[in-house]
């Protein structure tokens, strides 16, 4: 249900929400003796959001993995509203953990909207599901193997699940731990490039076969090592194209996966460490203004240090180490006990406090930065169940330490799930809004960059447009991307200084107050 604001910022037609609005930013440059120049920017720009919500298809790569088929499952359970007993009693499917599902917008103090309320966005329960994995698993077997759900929900979805086979997969061994190669019986075969044309095949037959308006991709499936960024091999779309024809051994499954969905004109969206987008994979999508996002869903502990790090800093509290253990049984921790998978995950885990540290001299020095040490480790039996520990220690005035301690446990597919989700509704979301210069043309409307920085909030190391800022704090990047949203409804944007609690006469009690010779009385009586 989309909620329509009456504001002469703000058009609604059949076809588009158009919306005024005065985006105002600051350019500045920096002198010595501390002079900083600062110019404040204006730009009159008109957001326009087409409103007919297509009917969107989802090909997971991993599809029968923890989140895969935590996430098929899921849909499934909400679509029905399946409910099912526990020892607490009825559990009812939901959505907690997604911001588009469960997640409110304050329009004013009192009045707060869900966030998928703004502008028209995708019905979960709408959503077709398709994907591909090295497994031959039905998604029914895969979500009993898996151990994530309640047994009384997997038994109401089996029936659902059971007709859902995923496709067969570009597999290579060299990019994931030799222990997942047990799991390797549905794997595609011939050159590089045959296999690319099977998946681009796979996508264009379920696009026909559904009649979905649009396919978004989304890579689930196991952290691979990262690839080496090879002159002349995948460094720009030229090379790696020539590369994928060539047959080129360093070019992972996950950057030919994405190389197809581009080709079809998907979205292709990285939910992994690995550095799938390497420069080439980046520079198609760009050429090709096809979308792409990543990397690495933002679900649990590096979540609540791109918070706990922010307070900490910008309360000018120093961080002087961070230690990051946590242990897991699931698969996902079965692949990152080997070294090389594991490292691209301790890069993604490590970057996220960078900008935050950066933002600040008076506590750290040019380069300096906090001790950080993440250890992931592979214990079969708590399975799904994550236990994560992190230590913060921080330097306070005077020579004072404080330490903060946490101790989180979770079902790391229950967490990584609803992100799934927010991913491909909001990419898809934002695929449909353009911007222009207010006295622009309207045939000089613009798409947003093909590289969504704006999903950084889902992502540990978040996908920028090359040059641009990567931002990591949690809530910066949530105000982003509601911002953006009420842009696109003409209004401004929530800035919490609520002057009108603050000011006198923009307070209710003055509202009438016309300023007369005098001036508002001071509190000192004068
Ligand atoms: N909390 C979380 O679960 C979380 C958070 C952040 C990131 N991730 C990342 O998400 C990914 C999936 O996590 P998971 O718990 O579902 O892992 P999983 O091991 O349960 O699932 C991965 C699936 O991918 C399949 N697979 C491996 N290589 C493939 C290929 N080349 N093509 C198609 N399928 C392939 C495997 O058979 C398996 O079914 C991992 O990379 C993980 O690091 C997970
Ligand atoms: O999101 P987060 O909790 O910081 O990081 C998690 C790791 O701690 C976990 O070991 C791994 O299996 C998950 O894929 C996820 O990446």
């Amino acid at each position: 249900m989309e909620i329509t604001v009456n504001s002469p910022n703000v058009k609604y037609s059949d076809k588009y929400v158009e919306a005024k609005y005065d985006y105002q930013y600051t350019k500045a440059e920096k002198f010595d003796l501390g002079k900083i120049l600062a110019t404040n920017i204006t730009e009159k720009l008109i957001f326009r959001t087409e409103r007919k919500v297509p009917k969107l298809g989802v090909m997971l790569i991993g599809w029968g993995g923890n989140n895969g088929s935590t996430f098929t499952a899921a849909c499934i359970a909400n679509r029905l509203n399946l409910s099912w007993p526990t020892k607490k009693g009825t559990q009812a499917s939901n959505w907690y953990g997604s911001i588009t599902q469960a997640s409110t917008i304050k329009i004013t103090d009192e009045i707060f909207v869900p966030l998928s309320h703004i502008l028209p966005t995708v019905n979960p329960d709408d959503l077709v599901i398709d994907g591909w994995d090295i497994n031959s698993k039905t998604i029914a077997d895969a979500m009993e193997c898996n151990q994530v759900l309640d047994y009384g929900l997997q038994q109401q979805l089996k029936p659902h699940l059971e007709t859902m086979k995923p496709r067969a997969a570009i597999f290579n061994q060299d990019f994931i731990a030799e222990n997942q190669k047990s799991r390797a019986d549905n794997v595609l075969s011939g050159s590089n490039m045959d296999q690319v044309n099977q998946v681009i095949n796979d996508i264009n037959e379920f696009k026909a076969a559904t009649n979905v308006d649009k396919v978004i991709v989304l890579w689930t499936a196991n952290t691979e090592r990262f690839s080496d960024i090879l002159p002349g091999v995948n460094d720009t779309s030229e090379n790696l194209k020539k590369a994928i024809k060539e047959g080129h051994s360093e070019i992972s499954p996950s950057t030919l996966f994405g190389y197809a969905s581009i080709l079809t004109g998907c979205t292709y969206i990285n939910g992994s460490p690995q550095n799938t987008f390497v420069p080439g994979l980046i520079e198609l999508a760009e050429e090709k203004g096809v979308f792409i996002a990543g990397d690495d869903f933002k679900s649990g502990q590096t979540k609540l240090k791109s918070v706990l790090v922010d307070f900490l800093v910008s309360a000018g509290i120093k961080p002087v180490s961070i230690v990051s253990y946590n242990h897991l049984g699931n698969n996902d921790g079965k692949n990152l006990s080997a070294p090389a998978q594991f490292r691209s995950k301790e890069i993604s885990k490590s970057n996220v406090v960078d900008d935050m540290v950066a933002s600040n001299n008076l506590l750290y020095k040019p380069g300096e930065k906090p001790d950080h040490v993440v250890v992931i480790k592979y214990v079969p039996y708590v399975g799904d169940s994550k236990r994560a520990l992190d230590e913060y220690t921080s330097e306070i005035m005077m020579g004072g330490l404080n330490t903060i301690v946490v101790h989180n446990t979770c079902e790391d597919s229950l967490l990584a799930t609803p992100l799934i989700l927010d991913l491909v509704i909001l990419a898809e979301l934002f695929s449909r809004i353009q911007v222009k210069k207010a006295e622009w043309s309207d045939e000089e409307y613009f798409n947003l960059h093909p590289v969504m920085s704006v999903l950084s909030y889902l992502c540990k190391a978040p996908l920028v447009p090359d040059g641009t800022p990567v931002v990591n704090a949690l809530f910066k990047q949530k105000s982003c991307i509601e911002n953006i949203l009420r842009a696109c409804v003409g209004l401004p944007p929530e800035i919490n200084m609520q002057l009108e609690y603050k000011v006198p006469f923009l307070m209710r009690e003055y509202q009438e107050y016309q300023p007369k010779t005098k001036k508002t009385k001071l509190s000192n009586g004068q």
